[in-house]
């Protein structure tokens, strides 16, 4: 095996396109150029199946070859010490099998605790250090939500962030998504719209940018970010006129990064906070909630975006897609969001080894 530790990556639903793209990037040999083992959590007959089934579309040229390597709790050792021969195979599919039928486009809530088990070896092998980092494909998270899967705390399972940050006992995480336009950070992640003022607390806000600012620094090697944050009201709150939380809230949190030296502006209207002037001048925005910055984020390279959870104690990036059962088996599926993925996990891995 490569000296260098694999990067993992989960697969996600698997009635989705998460076996597709990384099918799709093992035929363009963008698995294998890495430089350093890619790891695959699936269920192997079912990756078997998606491969002949994106034969067929003729998307896929030839099959890519793969070593598999059965995946219970009690095998962990197995696979920690597993022989890879990386020099004959894509990637080594660690099979955690589903226990009903895939059907690509077609969700199946049996499967759901199969999907969870994949988050969880990725935490342990995360953990362990066992693997550089975690790269995930995409989940359905209605599908876990309606097989009554909870995250640790008993609450609803609301997404890989959430799951994530509970299971590595952080008391806050960040979703920060990056393209080549903007780097757009979140305050609060999968929460309804009407629950987001309430979480717009002073110490939500403070641990937030303090997590932008550490991460900015230890994932991008940024000593000294420019961060813009948005207002939770249209205008930043018109003075106090459409809402008190920039006024009561974030201000005075920002005004204490300013105090400290850190480049950080207060409250801006969001509308006009997302244009090229703002932008051009800026490393990172902070929006207050998920659809103030994630479309704006979107609109500038959906396919070419990588989300990251900054302030975790390894190393996670993702996709910016969602699970696209239109597509699933049909060989249109964009693979480019995954490389992204996976060479910013690369180079955040290299960089950690180089820096520890
Ligand atoms: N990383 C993740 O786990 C993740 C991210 C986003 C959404 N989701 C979940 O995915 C499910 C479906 O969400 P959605 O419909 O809002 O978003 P989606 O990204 O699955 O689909 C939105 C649109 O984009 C297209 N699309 C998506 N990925 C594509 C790709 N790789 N190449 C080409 N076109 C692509 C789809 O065909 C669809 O038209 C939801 O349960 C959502 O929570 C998961
Ligand atoms: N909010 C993410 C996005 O829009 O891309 C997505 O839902 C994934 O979130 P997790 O990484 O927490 O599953």
């Amino acid at each position: 095996m490569s000296q260098k530790q694999p990067l993992l990556i989960t697969t996600g639903e698997p009635a989705g396109i998460g076996m597709d793209v990384v099918l799709l990037l093992a035929q363009e040999g963008k698995l294998q150029n890495l430089n350093r083992p890619i790891w695959v959590i699936a269920d192997a007959n079912a990756m078997q199946a998606r491969a002949e089934q994106l034969l067929a579309t003729g998307a896929l040229k030839s099959c890519p070859t793969w070593q598999s390597i059965t995946v219970t709790p009690s095998s962990m050792t197995d696979v920690n010490n597993a022989d890879f021969d990386i020099a004959n195979n894509a990637f080594l599919l660690l099979d955690v099998p589903c226990p009903a039928p895939v059907q690509a486009g077609y969700i199946d809530t049996k499967n759901a605790a199969m999907v969870a088990k994949q988050l969880e070896i990725a935490h342990q092998l995360a953990t362990n250090e066992t693997v550089a980092a975690i790269v995930t494909g995409p989940l359905q998270k209605s599908a876990l939500i309606d097989a009554d899967i909870k995250l640790l705390d008993g609450t609803m399972f609301s997404g890989h962030t959430e799951f994530f940050m509970q299971q590595s006992g952080c008391k806050k995480v960040v979703m920060m998504l990056a393209n080549q336009a903007m780097k757009v950070a979140l305050v609060t992640t999968h929460l309804a719209l009407r629950d987001v003022p309430a979480a717009i607390t002073a110490d939500n806000v403070r641990q937030t940018v303090q997590i932008v600012l550490d991460d900015m620094q230890s994932k991008f090697g940024m000593a000294s970010p420019r961060i813009l944050v948005c207002g939770l009201n249209p205008h930043a709150g018109e003075g106090g006129h459409l809402g008190m939380e920039e006024i009561e809230i974030i201000n005075p949190v920002l005004q204490e990064f300013i105090a400290a030296g850190v480049d950080i502006s207060e409250a801006m209207p969001a509308d006009t906070l997302f244009t090229t002037r703002h932008l051009s001048n800026c490393d990172a925005v902070i929006a207050m909630y998920h659809d103030q910055g994630l479309p704006v984020l979107k609109s500038h390279g959906f396919g070419d975006t990588v989300n990251l959870t900054l302030g975790l104690p390894y190393i996670r990036t993702s996709v910016d897609h969602g699970t696209a059962l239109d597509l699933a088996g049909r060989g249109e599926a964009s693979a480019t969001s995954l490389y992204q993925a996976l060479i910013m996990a690369n180079e955040m891995a290299d960089k950690s080894l180089t820096t520890s």
